[in-house]
């Protein structure tokens, strides 16, 4: 069979045995793709069907979840934990709470996870979970019993060795609390079974800030690698949540001048750029407020906000898409590249539609795929585990300057495989999948079918 046929033999077998799951078919896809050629060159791989285990999850943990909400009345939710890959590390990956989470979103999460989180050189396994609960207009009491109601089940299969979630979208430091809390009570034990805790219960300095600033870490790396660097670069970021603030953050202290951010209703746009006190006002209407985007203009007048739209057609040199999956399409991909756009670099997990990536490739636009580029919070994560392990809690010099370390470090793992002769640009697609893919593939050689 030549490669083409094994390709298309391999992604059609893919969607026979996931039928309807679209975002984990297509994320297998889009890996396969660079895999399978591989592959075909290292017949090892090919013998003990690697790639297709890697594909069918290890386990997947689906549970209800019951809770009452302020007005006393039940509430039912679905609850999942993907656990999918354990071969270099126990499952590491964040829990999302949103009403689109269904099992075929946290299948893609989990499956980019376990290539991520190779990638990051820390021995860590890929895991991702999450319910269909919305914690949109939910009271704080509300919250918490939905944590608590979480974590009753969940603790039944997780632990600081076994399986140590995260927070994703819906889930931050206020969550990741109340799941703590529950997970203490119910097992009698403090233990580092979760990351992204509160300082003052085993938190990292810097884990809060660590995807963003990673994914300005890489985007540098990108940069310097064509003798170019951010000052003065124009920098479109989507989102508004975790990752978009500390990119924004990070972005602006490297000199680069950020005009967009936006949420699930629209986009505002700053012609004169976010200063560090601007964002700090976006922070207050995000974080502590949770209310909607275009609060900003309320303070800032001179803004403009667009409804219902993506930012993506503002000129700009740098595009961050730190929002959502599949929120970069085929036509954004064309009028980015015809307003300037030299660098996409992805700050969420899979926000490029595969036709979309592919005209970056063919048009000489840096591309950096999410599973290189926001590896930076989950390897933050990682120096939790360690900093819980032995006890001890770290500066925030030394966390950034290993996070920045282990940006540096996906960077030329990317390159290693990435690089292509006749090519001026790296192909980060190309090399973040298959840098990702030999660690686990390895570990699984040697560990036996
Ligand atoms: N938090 C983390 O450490 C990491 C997060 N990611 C990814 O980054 C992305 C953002 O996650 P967080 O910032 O943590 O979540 P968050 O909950 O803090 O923020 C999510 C942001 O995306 C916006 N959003 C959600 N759906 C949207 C839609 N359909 N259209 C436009 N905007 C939408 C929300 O309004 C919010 O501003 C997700 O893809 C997540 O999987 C990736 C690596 C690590
Ligand atoms: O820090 C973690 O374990 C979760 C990070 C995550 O969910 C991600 O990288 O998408």
């Amino acid at each position: 069979m030549n490669t083409v046929d094994y390709c298309t033999e391999f992604v059609e077998q893919i969607a026979l045995k996931n039928p309807n799951e679209t975002e984990f078919i297509q994320a297998v896809s889009e890996v396969s793709e660079n895999i399978l050629p591989f592959i075909e060159d290292h017949p090892k791989y090919k013998k003990f069907k690697i790639l297709e285990r890697i594909a069918e999850p290890e386990r997947v943990i689906q549970f209800r979840v019951t809770w009452v909400d302020d007005a006393g009345v039940v509430q039912i939710n679905k609850g999942y934990r993907v656990q999918m890959n354990s071969a270099i590390g126990p499952y590491k990956g964040g829990l999302r709470f949103h009403p689109t989470v269904n099992l075929s979103i946290l299948k893609f999460l989990a499956f980019e996870q376990v290539f991520k989180n190779s990638l990051t050189t820390l021995p860590m396994g890929g895991g991702k979970g999450g319910s269909d609960f919305d914690p949109k207009g939910k009271s704080d009491m509300e919250i918490m019993r939905f944590c608590q109601a979480f974590m009753t089940e969940l603790s039944k299969h997780i632990g600081s060795d076994t399986d140590v979630p995260a927070g994703d979208i819906g889930v931050g430091s206020r969550e990741i609390g109340y799941l703590f809390g529950q997970y203490r009570k119910l097992r009698n034990e403090f233990t580092g079974v979760l990351t992204g805790k509160g300082l003052e219960f085993g938190g990292s300095l810097i884990r809060p800030e660590a995807t963003g600033y990673g994914l300005l870490y890489f985007v540098e790396c990108m940069l310097n690698e064509n003798t170019d660097t951010l000052v003065d670069k124009i920098v479109a970021i989507s989102g508004s949540g975790n990752v978009a603030q500390y990119a924004a953050e990070k972005a602006i202290e490297l000199g680069g001048k950020v005009v967009t951010l936006s949420d699930s209703s629209g986009y505002i746009y700053d012609s004169e750029g976010f200063s560090k006190d601007k964002l700090k006002v976006i922070f207050k209407i995000k974080n502590e407020n949770y209310e909607r985007i275009s609060k900003y203009i309320d303070n800032f007048p001179n803004a403009e906000f667009y409804p219902n739209e993506k930012p993506w057609n503002v000129p700009c040199d740098i595009a961050l898409p730190c929002a959502t999956q599949n929120e970069l399409d085929i036509q954004d991909a064309i009028t980015l590249h015809h307003n300037g756009c030299k660098l996409v670099a992805e700050g969420a997990n899979m926000p490029t539609t595969p036709d979309a990536v592919h005209y970056f490739l063919a048009n000489d636009i840096l591309y950096g795929p999410g599973k290189a580029t926001n590896a930076g919070g989950v390897a933050t994560s990682g120096l939790e585990m360690s900093q819980n392990s032995i006890r001890q809690n770290w500066s925030r010099e030394k966390v950034d300057s290993y996070l920045k370390d282990i940006m540096i470090k996906i960077h030329d793992q990317c390159k290693t495989y990435g690089s292509e002769p006749h090519q001026r640009n790296v192909n980060y697609y190309k090399g973040a999948n298959i840098a990702g893919f030999v660690k686990v593939a390895d570990a699984m050689l040697a560990q036996g079918v």
